[in-house]
């Protein structure tokens, strides 16, 4: 039997779509074991502030096909701060709540690592449509985000291909270029710029633009991922140096946003009611992470400690290939 009584559970980061889906399976799962389950709004600031409520079934009804997180979210300066983690702390013992479940992307689990030192049992569910926590094949909201994205592309590239204009679209992904890289395959882009392989030649994507021109193409599309280089500039320099009319869109937030699709519904509930298994079988400061397709759980000292600024070569050879 099982010494957890009471767990609470939070959001924290980006919003994510499938937030909601783990949210629903912690809560579900939790009941359905005789464990109360309290709500924290706005991740680690509503845990300083004591902001919560209690969690029932109704709470959770309806909630798999909604966007963003019902329980909010934050970044939270002062959680960086070890007297607001020891005044959360104290708000979880003072309310007798046993472990806290925290979804969220690789900054959330750094926030549980530092929280370990105030005795708090933490278990994570990563959740970023960055797909940035290296431990994990998946994170929650990086399918919805890319379909998204995707989505977003083929309606500019119809006013493109309409105007015989060259599109530089970029998207989001922090450090990481797994939405450029599947939205830009997914929608043959002629380039795809991310972090993990770009190297400064812009004048292979000016050739290759220059190439399909001469071939008899009227319209081009560029993927670029956020903070690799500046999307405005590169449209400038692909109309100086090729003559060609070049507009910019950054798809920005719409990216976040929206019903999860079935593949976040799923790993979302599967992960939620993973996470509750973890905590009844009295493991402590686990990550929940997904390998090889399976779920597993790591401690989260050693889930942060696996790096892997690495992108499948292979995919993104591919996609060079296939943008005819
Ligand atoms: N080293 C740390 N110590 C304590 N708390 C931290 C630490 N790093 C991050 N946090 C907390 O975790 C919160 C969430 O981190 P962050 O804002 O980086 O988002 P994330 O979880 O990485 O998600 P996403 O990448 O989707 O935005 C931070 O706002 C901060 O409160
Ligand atoms: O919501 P904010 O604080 O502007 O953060 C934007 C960042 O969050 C993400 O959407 C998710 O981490 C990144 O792709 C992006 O760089």
């Amino acid at each position: 039997m099982s010494d957890i009584r009471k767990i609470a559970v939070l959001t924290s980061g980006g919003d994510a779509p499938g937030m909601n889906s783990a949210v629903r399976a912690v809560v579900v799962s939790a009941i359905n074991s005789g464990i109360e389950i309290v709500g924290v709004m706005r991740g680690y600031e509503g845990l300083i502030d004591w902001e919560t409520q209690p969690l029932g079934l109704a709470d959770v009804r309806n909630i798999n096909n909604q966007g963003g997180t019902i329980l909010f979210t934050s970044r939270s300066e002062r959680f960086l701060q070890k007297k607001y983690r020891e005044q959360a702390a104290k708000n979880l013992r003072d309310h007798d709540v046993d472990a806290l479940v925290a979804i969220g992307g690789d900054g959330t689990l750094r926030g549980a690592i530092a929280f370990q030192n105030e005795g708090i049992n933490t278990i994570c569910i990563p959740g970023t449509i960055d797909r940035d926590v290296a431990c994990s094949e998946y994170t929650l909201g990086f399918d919805t985000a890319a379909n998204t994205a995707m989505e977003a592309i083929d309606r500019i590239r119809d006013s493109s291909v309409s105007h015989g204009r060259c599109s530089v679209v970029e998207v989001m992904g922090r450090k990481r270029g797994y939405i450029a890289l599947w939205a830009g395959m997914a929608t043959s882009a002629d380039a795809i710029i991310i972090p993990e392989k770009w190297d400064g030649d812009y004048d292979s994507i000016i050739d290759t633009i220059k190439a399909k021109h001469a071939d008899g193409r009227n319209s081009y599309l560029v993927v670029v991922a956020e903070g690799v280089t500046d999307a405005p500039e590169l449209a400038q320099m692909i109309l100086d140096k090729t003559g060609i009319e070049s507009r910019v869109s950054v798809l920005g937030y719409i990216q976040r946003g929206g019903q999860p699709t079935a593949k976040d519904r799923m790993y979302g509930s599967l992960m939620g009611a993973y996470a509750v298994d973890v905590l009844k079988k009295d493991k402590a400061n686990r990550m929940i992470a997904i390998k090889n397709d399976i779920l597993i759980d790591y401690d989260i000292k050693e889930a942060i400690d696996i790096q892997n600024n690495q992108i499948d070569s292979f995919q993104y050879e591919l996609s060079k290939l296939l943008a005819e």
